[in-house]
């Protein structure tokens, strides 16, 4: 993964997305879609869309609504109401489960397993039976290789780093070729090089796979890295645009700034209405 190219977006990002004036479906489509968490209603009314074959960027401040939307396109999120279709198929619908790979905030891999059993545990389960064998085998090696850990396959995963684990749940996610890649904070607390290297490797499976990828973060330079931006404060999207439409619409030398210019005037604007009620 180490020599993908730059880890930006390119020029030439696929057009057949789903985005306003293209053609093609989205890859994932949100009207009014609406999340109750406990005593609390946790996304409003959300509408957006995500196109396909590109990388989209999730950011917002801890506590926004992100790991919610992503439980809720992925299909384990209780109480969701709305419109959410995804890969075509209302969110949750049995046929998606082999089409998504998603990846939680905690790496979800088990420290008695060597990376290679770790990924041959859940190829068997993606891949069941004797006749696949081979192609389990094949895949394994490839999603190691992909997230550059070959020359640790046979360490224990207990014993790896907090970034090499990361790597081999993304590993786990990236056997079967999924459609969409729904990534919860997947560069958190990684170093500067991995990090970059991730969002080489994002970018490579888009364009190589024409696999979409949603990746939450709420570190706004990696925003610049993304094709698409999805901001969120509150429980409500901000912005759905590109990272180079919304400097230029808010007059911002960076996407950080743009945002904090965005909720400047969403607070301005919740304050106007509050004092003509
Ligand atoms: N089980 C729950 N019951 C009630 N409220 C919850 C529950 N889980 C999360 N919440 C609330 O829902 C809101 C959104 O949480 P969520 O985890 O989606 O945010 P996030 O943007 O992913 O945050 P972070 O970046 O810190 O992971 C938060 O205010 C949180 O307190």
């Amino acid at each position: 993964m180490m020599n993908y190219a730059s880890g930006q977006p390119s020029e030439g990002a696929p057009r057949t997305d789903g985005a306003p004036g293209t053609a093609g479906a989205p890859a994932v489509r949100a009207e009014g879609l609406t999340v109750v968490r406990g005593p609390r209603t946790v996304l409003r009314g959300l509408d957006f869309i995500v196109p396909r074959g590109q990388v989209t960027g999730l950011l917002g401040p801890s506590g926004c609504g992100k790991s919610t939307l992503m439980r809720a396109i992925v299909g384990t999120q209780a109480k969701v109401t709305g419109t959410l279709d995804v890969l075509d198929r209302p969110a949750g619908h049995p046929t998606l489960r082999t089409r998504i790979g998603y990846v939680t905030q905690a790496p979800s891999v088990y420290d008695d397993l060597t990376i290679r059993q770790n990924l041959d545990y859940f190829a068997a389960i993606l891949d069941p039976g004797r006749g696949s064998a081979e192609r389990r085998h094949e895949n394994v090696t490839q999603a190691i290789a992909d997230v550059d850990l070959t020359s640790h396959a046979d360490a224990l995963a207990g014993n790896l780093s907090g970034g090499q684990r990361s790597r081999v749940s993304l590993a786990v996610a990236l056997l079967g070729t999924p459609e969409l890649l729904v990534l919860d904070e997947p560069t958190v607390g990684l170093d500067p090089v991995l990090r970059r290297d991730l969002w080489n490797l994002f970018h490579s499976i888009a364009a190589e796979r024409g696999a979409t990828l949603l990746i939450s973060s709420h570190v706004m330079d990696e925003a610049e890295r993304c094709h698409r931006l999805l901001l969120m404060r509150e429980g409500e999207i901000l912005a759905d645009d590109t990272p180079e439409a919304l400097r230029h619409r808010t007059g911002s030398e960076t996407v950080e700034a743009a945002f904090l210019r965005l909720v400047d005037e969403a607070v301005a604007a919740g304050r106007k209405k509050e004092t003509t009620r």
